[in-house]
């Protein structure tokens, strides 16, 4: 987008001079308050609103250079609460853009029941009309839709706002694992900072009257926000939420005070100088914690074990949740587990509050390193 402007007949200037270089094959969000002019923004990538002023250009070429139906071909539309249509089952809905193409009623079919399976949606479903679904059911079948083409850019505006929380965890999930194996060009418009953070591979904040504020990764909004408007806008907690974007991978984890319930009195005492230890099942899944001297060997009692809070995976979780594993433990100390629950070690407060400082650190340094470029 180069210097784009949307001025409605009103007078009204929805967007103003916005400039952004779009990365292919990732998700760029764009957040803000109401009325910032994220609609009008979108709109404007598909020619639903025409720009007053400024081009957009997809691989170097003006928008406005091919027909609208053509452009429009290019680029799946999902919008909040769908947009299905009720007349048709959930099949035909998904099919509509391919039997617009001119695919015959079987291929379309065809071709909506393998999206109905990719976003999510049981087979069962497929005859039923929207109304008879949940939406979060009919927002994915928003989504199949949209893709039912197979476009190269998605157009996303507001999808999952309509739904509870949990159902919207649910979708974003979905969103990320269709777009691993997919890769297409996504612009999705939120006013949800924490589903921008979470789904944004870039991140456009935009303020009132459409001017854009910052636009970067999410881990470098989180660390490093252009302004107060920015920082204010991404709430209280931004140092917390930033150290999801911190691998939990190079964390040095302690083996030494973990002993199975079959523990014997030699091996309890050979780790007596741990303040806590970690007991676990005959599989080695953690069971909770106690103090050395508390344990008897031989008869070691789950009931007296305290809590050993949300265990993390190293490598594929973040510091954040290691963080969370250690503050809801009692003891301060948060287990590491492998892919199947088995405990792999345990790591304290303190070091994580280690590993975090150095993460910040790196991120610092790597800050400066590129405003110094
Ligand atoms: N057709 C129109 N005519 C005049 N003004 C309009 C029109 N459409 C939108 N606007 C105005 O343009 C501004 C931006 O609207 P837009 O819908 O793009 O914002 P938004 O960021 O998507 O808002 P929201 O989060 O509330 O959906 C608002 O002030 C809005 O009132």
């Amino acid at each position: 987008m180069e210097s784009v402007t949307k001025r409605y007949p009103d007078g009204t200037v929805a967007v103003d001079q916005l400039s952004l270089d779009i990365p292919d094959r990732a998700i760029t969000v764009l957040v803000g308050p109401s009325g910032c002019g994220k609609t009008t923004t979108l709109r404007m990538i598909n020619r639903m609103v025409e720009p007053s002023d400024g081009s957009i250009l997809i691989d170097g070429m003006d928008i406005r250079q091919q027909p609208v139906n053509t452009l429009r071909r290019s680029m799946g539309y999902v919008i909040q609460n769908a947009g299905l249509f009720q007349h048709r089952t959930i099949l035909d809905n998904i099919a509509t853009v391919p039997r617009l193409l001119g695919w015959s009623k079987q291929e379309a079919r065809a071709r909506a029941a393998e999206l109905m399976e990719r976003v999510g949606l049981d087979a069962t479903l497929a005859k039923r009309y929207p109304y008879q679904l949940s939406g979060g059911q009919q927002q994915r079948v928003g989504v199949a839709r949209a893709l039912a083409a197979d476009p190269p850019v998605l157009l996303m505006d507001e999808p999952f706002s309509a739904v509870d929380p949990v159902v919207r965890k649910g979708l974003q999930d979905e969103l990320l694992r269709i777009q691993d194996e997919l890769g297409k060009t996504i612009v999705f418009v939120t006013h949800d900072i924490d589903e921008a953070v979470k789904l944004g591979t870039m991140v456009a904040v935009l303020r009132t009257g459409g001017r854009l504020a910052q636009f970067s990764p999410p881990a470098e909004l989180l660390s490093a926000p252009a302004d107060s408007f920015v920082e204010d806008f991404l709430g209280a907690d931004r140092g917390i939420r930033r150290l999801s974007f911190f691998p939990s991978g190079r964390l040095e984890l302690q083996t030494a005070p973990i002993v199975g319930i079959d523990a014997d009195a030699a091996k309890i005492a050979s780790r007596a100088e741990a303040p806590y230890l970690l007991v676990t099942d005959l599989d080695g899944k953690p069971l909770g914690w106690s103090e050395p001297e508390r344990l008897t060997a031989g008869a070691i009692d789950r009931d007296q074990l305290i809590d050993h809070g949300r265990p993390f995976l190293p490598g594929t979780d973040s510091l954040r949740t290691a963080l969370d594993g250690s503050v809801l433990s009692p003891t301060g100390w948060a287990v590491a587990v492998d892919g199947q629950g088995r405990a792999v070690g345990v790591v304290s407060q303190q070091v994580i509050g280690e590993a975090i400082r150095a993460a910040h650190g790196q991120v610092a340094q790597d800050l400066g390193v590129k405003a110094a470029r």
